[in-house]
């Protein structure tokens, strides 16, 4: 069985945030056999957006590694979850949303930091270049938040010495628990291998991407240095690299 894992801004999806450059690489994979689980930043109702546009139904993890999001029914066999939220089966591995935001509250006006928490609508379009649409559904954050902007520098460690993580996403910081997009996608790796032999690939173009590119068999990195991966320069490359 194939399982790839992709980063979505600036790998899958390009700056404008379309879902439609994508449905090329996406109809590839699948006809390919691919699983395709989707690794990113981007909260469940963002990532949710995508799943429908290009017709994607396998699990997905959102939030840099904060949580997976399973289909019911997928697996035909019994797995521990955290809850159950509609359709899905969801395991956490992050830390709740308030407790982020509390901790980002405490030190926002000493470092003059923007986050969606602190942000109207009408911020986070112009920090990120979201349409509003999509800039709605980033908002419904469940255990991370975007650090945008910040006026001092120092914020890392008072973040770190508060128990959380800050990492670099494609564009901005991402404050999570302690959780990574590895960790996610080695847990759901052991779940497909119990359904048979898993051979597992990923592509991403971030500091937060690292960790997911070190757990699995075929790793591809764009515009990013790793040891391991094979660089290419689009995903679009995938097609000539595993045609
Ligand atoms: O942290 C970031 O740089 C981006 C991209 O994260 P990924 O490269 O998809 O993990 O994620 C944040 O910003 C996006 C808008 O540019 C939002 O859509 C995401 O919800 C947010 O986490």
């Amino acid at each position: 069985m194939k399982v790839i894992f992709l980063d979505l801004d600036k790998t899958l999806i390009g700056e404008d945030y379309s879902p439609e450059p994508a449905a090329e690489i996406v109809s590839f994979l699948k006809e390919k056999g691919f699983k395709i689980v989707f690794n990113s930043s981007k909260t469940k109702a963002e990532q949710e957006y995508y799943r429908k546009a290009l017709k994607v139904s396998d699990p997905f993890i959102v939030e840099n590694g904060s949580a997976i999001y399973i289909p019911k029914g997928y697996f035909s066999f019994e797995f521990p979850y955290s809850r159950e939220n509609e359709g899905y089966y969801v395991i956490e591995l992050g830390t709740k949303y308030d407790i982020i935001k509390k901790a980002l509250d405490e030190i926002s006006s000493r470092f003059g930091l923007k986050y969606y928490g602190n942000s109207t609508i009408e911020e986070i379009i112009e920090f990120t270049g979201l349409p509003k649409e999509l800039a709605e559904l980033a908002v419904k954050r469940e255990y991370s938040e975007t650090i945008f902007k910040w006026a001092k520098e120092g914020f890392q460690k008072e973040i770190e010495q508060r128990g959380l993580k800050i990492t670099r996403g494609s564009r901005f910081y991402t404050v999570t628990g302690d959780t990574d997009k590895g960790k996610a996608a080695k847990m759901l790796i052991g779940l497909y291998s119990k359904i048979g032999k898993v051979e597992s690939y990923a592509v991403g173009d971030g500091e937060n991407d690292i960790p997911m590119l070190e757990v699995v068999d075929h790793p591809f990195a764009i515009n990013l240095s790793h040891k391991r991966a094979k660089n290419i320069k689009t995903i679009k490359e995938l097609m000539e690299v595993i045609g």
